[in-house]
């Protein structure tokens, strides 16, 4: 059965992956709504109706194999490989220092297509990390494809460095939808709206 985006809005936050406090996140940066995807390798069942949401967005999209940026994006990566039947390859956070000493694992070669996979997109830095890498190794990264594009600017860095972004959310369409099922109310709604204004990554001198 294939979950609504409007159900999986709600399935998420009552998960708990939508933390509404002002939280500090990455390198700093304050906001009023968190969105944590790790929380789903506790829910199988939600982690496989958010693949399938995926899978629905890369269908027309020509891939060889995908890669999920590391950490969070990494189960959603195994299971989408997995019901598509497209290989996957592995990038490390830090270069194996020892035997292999691979940054990517997996069998690739030159010239073949990667698809990046992630959870979300603030100024894009994160993705755009994971996609030099692949480029360094002769990949060709063309699209990405997550779960949440917080509309701060990130798509926008990402489409001038050629990756084209699919999401299955904007923030301002999540938020909509958990207003509309009464999970938040008019005042968080509009400090989301406001901080989504404010707080813009427009260039690359702003990735962090
Ligand atoms: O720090 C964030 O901006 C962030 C916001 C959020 O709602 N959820 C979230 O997971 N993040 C983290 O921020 C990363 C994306 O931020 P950028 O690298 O700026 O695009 C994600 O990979 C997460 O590590």
């Amino acid at each position: 059965m294939t979950s609504t985006l409007q159900d999986l809005a709600v399935q998420l936050f009552d998960a708990g992956a939508v933390r509404l406090e002002d939280i500090e996140a990455k390198v700093g940066r304050r906001t009023p709504i968190y969105f944590d995807l790790r929380v789903i390798v506790s829910h199988p069942k939600l982690m496989v109706a958010v693949s399938h949401q995926l899978e629905k967005l890369i269908k027309d999209v020509h891939h060889d194999m995908i890669c999920g940026v590391p950490y969070a994006a990494l189960p959603l990566a195994v299971v989408i490989s997995i019901n598509t039947d497209r290989p996957m390859i592995m990038k490390r956070k830090e270069t194996k220092l020892y035997a292999t000493k691979k940054l990517l694992e997996g069998v690739y070669q030159k010239n073949q297509t990667c698809l990046v996979v992630e959870d979300v997109v603030t100024s894009g830095g994160s993705l755009l990390e994971t996609v030099e890498t692949l480029r360094k190794e002769g990949l060709i990264v063309t699209h990405a494809v997550i779960v949440l594009e917080r509309e701060q600017g990130g798509a926008s860095v990402l489409e001038a460095n050629g990756i084209t972004v699919k999401s299955l959310f904007t923030l301002t369409n999540l938020v909509r939808m958990l207003h509309k099922a009464g999970r938040i109310d008019n005042d968080t709604v509009e400090l989301i709206f406001d901080h989504i204004k404010e707080c813009q990554f427009g260039t690359k001198d702003n990735l962090e």
